[in-house]
């Protein structure tokens, strides 16, 4: 007996001390197991006291009353589905007669504190079917991707989302995105995972960093083109706009010899295009955006007007010639000019990191939800890298991507070296290679060596 007290305090104790520092393994070892039954008990109590259970039918009532009977109970929601995940627990529940999705989710805080758990997300997964997510701990204080995350394509694993899901970007699904934040938010990290992601794929990168290049430069090895100052910016996006053009015509060409074969397949982007004839896709990732919309002067007005432009057209018919844009700034209103509404509304993909005031939310979220843009004003200060995400559908979450170092993205971009393709529109881009004679500044981490 007294060693069986002995052992139920060691695994207690364990139990306790994974808790509090691995909350991760804690979940995956006790923590899931303890929540399952917590719900599986008290699932009819909690509907109840949630109010998230309708009254019998007029049926069953009329009976009980014609027959004198005791009045029946409140309905209680079927339990469909009770299944584990990495994170937390999923469930599925069969709505009753005059419920909704939006029920469970004005409920999803009392269903939190009901069922001890870190957070409680609804969603509707079919009609009658809502799909509660739970998570059992802070998933994003710690940010721990799976090992493996299933990607193909055009689609990289970007970060961990609160609902314990991961949030990935398809290109070729959401090809232009605008990422906010105030200074110090985590812009840069978000974006140096997007390259290392990318690094490995069959995909060009072109990027803009007017802060002299300390951004982007010591990735050069994996760049395609890049510019460092508005003026080669300019030339670079009317280069790219022309290298788009082309590839118009390639598909043009390539429509009129499939119009011509009776039930050959007619293609309007490049994905339809025989290999032989497929151009590699372009990402232009452009930081500090607020760089090329300043000026001051007539010349400079006129740069920028020309860089705006080509930013449009890129935004605007980019998608079919596989040319993908992702913007990043603090802020990406109206103040910096004519033509950013209209870029804007180009850029599907939104990401707001902490931002300092409603209206820089607003510029991300306001043609999405409200409720995106209060989540963007309340992320806090010390959780750096945190980020509202928001999708075409109108869901959103918040996100934290892993924290990724400059040596880490170098070091993938090195790796990589070899997929870099030649644009020949570009090739006076080309980045120059850093060497160990030409170091990174002093803020960046050091630039690895040559593969
Ligand atoms: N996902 C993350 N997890 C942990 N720390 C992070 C994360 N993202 C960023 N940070 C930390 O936050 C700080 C600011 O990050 P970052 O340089 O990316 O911000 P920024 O928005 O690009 O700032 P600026 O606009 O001034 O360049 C860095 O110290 C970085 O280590």
């Amino acid at each position: 007996m007294g060693w069986l007290a002995i052992a139920l305090a060691i695994v207690a104790g364990l139990a306790l001390l994974l808790r509090w520092r691995r909350p991760a393994w804690y979940w995956m070892t006790f923590g899931v197991l303890f929540a399952a039954i917590r719900i599986r008990v008290r699932y009819a109590t909690v509907m109840d006291a949630c109010h998230l259970t309708v009254p019998a039918s007029r049926f069953r009532l009329a009976m009980a009353r014609t027959f004198g009977r005791e009045i029946p109970r409140q309905r209680v929601p079927r339990l469909l589905r009770l299944s584990p995940t990495r994170t937390g627990l999923r469930l599925r529940i069969k709505m009753l007669p005059g419920q909704d999705a939006f029920v469970f989710s004005a409920a999803a805080d009392r269903l939190r504190h009901s069922f001890a758990v870190h957070q409680v997300i609804t969603r509707e997964a079919k009609p009658g079917i809502v799909e509660i997510t739970m998570t059992g701990y802070d998933v994003l204080k710690r940010v721990q991707m799976p090992a493996r995350v299933a990607c193909d394509g055009l689609k990289v694993a970007l970060a961990l989302r609160e609902d314990g899901r991961i949030h990935c970007r398809d290109y070729r699904e959401t090809p232009h995105s605008l990422t906010l934040g105030a200074t110090q938010s985590g812009k840069s990290v978000y974006q140096r995972r997007v390259i290392k992601e990318l690094a490995a794929l069959p995909i060009a990168l072109v990027g803009i960093d007017c802060k002299n290049g300390v951004e982007l430069a010591p990735m050069a090895r994996r760049f395609s083109a890049l510019a460092d100052n508005p003026d080669d910016a300019m030339e670079m996006l009317e280069a790219l706009v022309d290298r788009m053009e082309g590839i118009y015509e390639i598909i043009r060409r390539e429509q009129r010899v499939s119009a011509d074969t009776p039930h050959a397949e007619i293609t309007a982007d490049i994905w339809g295009l025989p290999e032989h004839l497929r151009p590699i896709p372009v990402l232009l990732t452009v930081d500090e955006v607020a760089e090329l919309a300043l000026y001051s002067g007539k010349a400079q007005e006129k740069r920028r007007d020309r860089i705006i432009t080509a930013l449009v057209r890129l935004a605007q018919l980019g998608r079919a010639a596989g040319v993908f844009l992702d913007i990043y700034g603090q802020r990406f209103g109206s103040e910096l000019g004519d033509g950013i509404t209209m870029l804007r509304a180009q850029l599907t993909g939104r990401t707001a990191h902490r931002v300092n005031d409603e209206s820089s939310a607003r510029m991300a979220f306001g043609d999405i939800s409200p409720y995106a843009v209060f989540a963007a004003t309340q992320i806090p200060n010390d959780r750096r890298g945190m980020a509202v995400v928001g999708y075409s559908t109108g869901d959103w979450f918040r996100i934290r991507t892993p924290h990724t170092t400059l040596r880490q993205a170098v070091n993938a971009c090195n790796r990589h070296a070899d997929l870099t393709p030649d644009l020949p529109e570009l090739a006076r881009f080309r980045p120059r290679i850093p060497t160990a004679a030409a170091p990174v500044p002093a803020t960046a981490e050091p630039v690895a060596e040559a593969v």
